[in-house]
C-alpha cells in the first residue's frame, strides 16, 4: 500500500479544552503529532483520550483552544476519509449490511473508487467474509472492519482509538505491525491505549494524559531511560560497612529506609563481594520496575476509578 497523501501532515493542538457541564474532560493541552512515527496516546480510563480524538475528528467541538490537522480544522475537510482515517471505540455499522456494502457506501460518499474496497478488505483479512452481514461479526472482526474503513481513503493521517480492544493475540500483533507499517510509509499515526505494555511494543513517541492534562510528551526510548529502573536490594545488619565496601568498588549505592539499593553490578557479583568480606546478608534481591509500573506511578494521581478504596472508607 502506498501513501498518496501529503507526507508532512501533522496534528497540532493548542490550549485544547473540553468541558462537559462542570466536568473538564480535556484541560488546555498542547501537542503535536508528527508523521513517520507511531505516537502512543496513553492514559488511564477517563483521562480524556477519546474526547481529544473526537475533537481532532471534529465530532466534538472544543470549549476553547483548537486542534488542526494539516493546518485546518478537520471538520472543514472536503474529502474527510482521504485526509484522516479513524477508528473510534464505538463505531456505527448497520448490522444488516455486509462488510463490503458498508465500505462501498463509505467509498461512494467520499468519491473513493470501488476497487479500493476489496483492496482494504484483503489488507485487514476480511476478504473471505466480505459478503456476510456485519451484525454477525465478532468484536475482533468488527475492529478489523473499522480499521478497513479507516484505511479506505489511503489517508496520510490515521487515528486509532483503542484498536486492540477485543482482538486475540494474533490480531493484536497484526494491529501493531499495521501501525508501524503505516508510519514507515510516512503517515501520521496516533494510537490510543490504556496499556503501557502495548504501547511499549508499538509507539515511537508517547503522549501520556491524565485527568485531561499532558503528563508526559517524550520519545519511547526517553521514557524507558527515565522511568524503567532496575537495582539490587540488600538488607544487612551491617549497612554502613556494606555501603562503604560497595561504594569503594565504584558502585552506585543509596540507603532507602535502611535498605541498600545498588546499581552497577548484578546480584551474584554483589553476593560474592559480601561473602569474601564476611558481611552478613539477610536479603539480596534483583528488582526491576516495569514500564507498566512507571506508567502507574506517573498517572497514580489521575486515575478516576481506582480499586484501592476500602469499602465504607471515602477516598
Ligand atoms: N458526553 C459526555 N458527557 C459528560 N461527560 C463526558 C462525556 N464524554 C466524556 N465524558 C467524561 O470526560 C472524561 C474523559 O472521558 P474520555 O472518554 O475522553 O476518557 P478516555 O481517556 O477515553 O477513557 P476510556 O479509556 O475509559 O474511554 C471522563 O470523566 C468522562 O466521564
Amino acid at each position: 500500500m502506498t501513501c498518496r497523501g501529503i507526507v508532512t501532515t501533522m496534528i497540532e493542538a493548542h490550549a485544547l479544552t473540553k468541558n462537559f457541564g462542570d466536568k473538564t474532560a480535556v484541560d488546555g493541552i498542547d501537542f503535536t503529532i508528527r508523521p513517520g512515527i507511531v505516537t502512543g496516546f496513553l492514559g488511564p480510563n477517563g483521562a480524556g483520550k477519546s474526547t481529544t480524538m473526537r475533537m481532532i475528528l471534529g465530532l466534538d467541538r472544543p470549549t476553547s483552544g483548537s486542534v488542526h490537522v494539516n493546518g485546518h480544522a478537520y471538520a472543514a475537510s472536503p474529502a474527510p476519509l482521504r485526509e484522516v482515517g479513524a477508528l473510534l471505540e464505538a463505531h456505527a455499522i448497520h448490522p444488516g449490511r455486509s462488510a463490503r456494502d458498508h465500505l462501498r457506501w463509505l467509498a461512494a460518499s467520499n468519491a473513493i473508487p470501488m476497487w479500493r474496497v476489496d483492496e482494504v478488505l484483503e489488507v485487514v483479512g476480511l476478504g473471505s467474509v466480505a459478503r456476510q452481514r456485519a451484525g454477525r461479526f465478532s468484536l475482533g472482526m468488527g475492529q478489523r472492519l473499522g480499521i478497513a474503513a479507516a484505511l479506505l481513503g489511503d489517508p496520510p493521517v490515521v487515528v486509532l482509538d483503542e484498536p486492540v480492544n477485543g482482538l486475540d493475540p494474533e490480531g493484536i500483533r497484526w494491529v501493531r505491525n499495521l501501525a508501524r507499517n503505516l508510519a514507515t510509509e510516512g503517515r501520521t499515526v496516533m494510537v490510543s491505549s490504556h496499556l503501557m505494555s502495548e504501547m511499549a511494543l508499538t509507539a515511537d513517541h508517547l503522549l501520556v494524559i491524565g485527568k485531561g492534562r499532558i503528563l508526559a510528551d517524550c520519545s519511547m526510548s526517553d521514557f524507558i531511560a527515565n522511568h524503567a529502573t532496575s537495582y539490587i536490594r540488600v538488607r544487612t545488619p551491617e549497612v554502613t560497612l556494606a555501603s562503604h565496601i560497595l561504594s569503594g568498588r565504584g558502585l552506585d549505592v543509596s540507603n532507602v529506609d535502611g535498605e541498600l539499593r545498588i546499581q552497577g553490578m548484578d546480584a551474584p557479583g554483589i553476593g560474592e563481594i559480601f561473602h569474601s568480606r564476611g558481611v552478613p546478608v539477610h536479603e539480596l534481591t534483583s528488582i526491576s520496575s516495569s514500564l507498566e509500573d512507571a506508567f502507574m506511578a506517573l498517572t497514580a494521581d489521575s486515575v478516576e476509578y481506582s480499586a484501592h478504596t476500602e469499602l465504607g472508607v471515602p477516598a
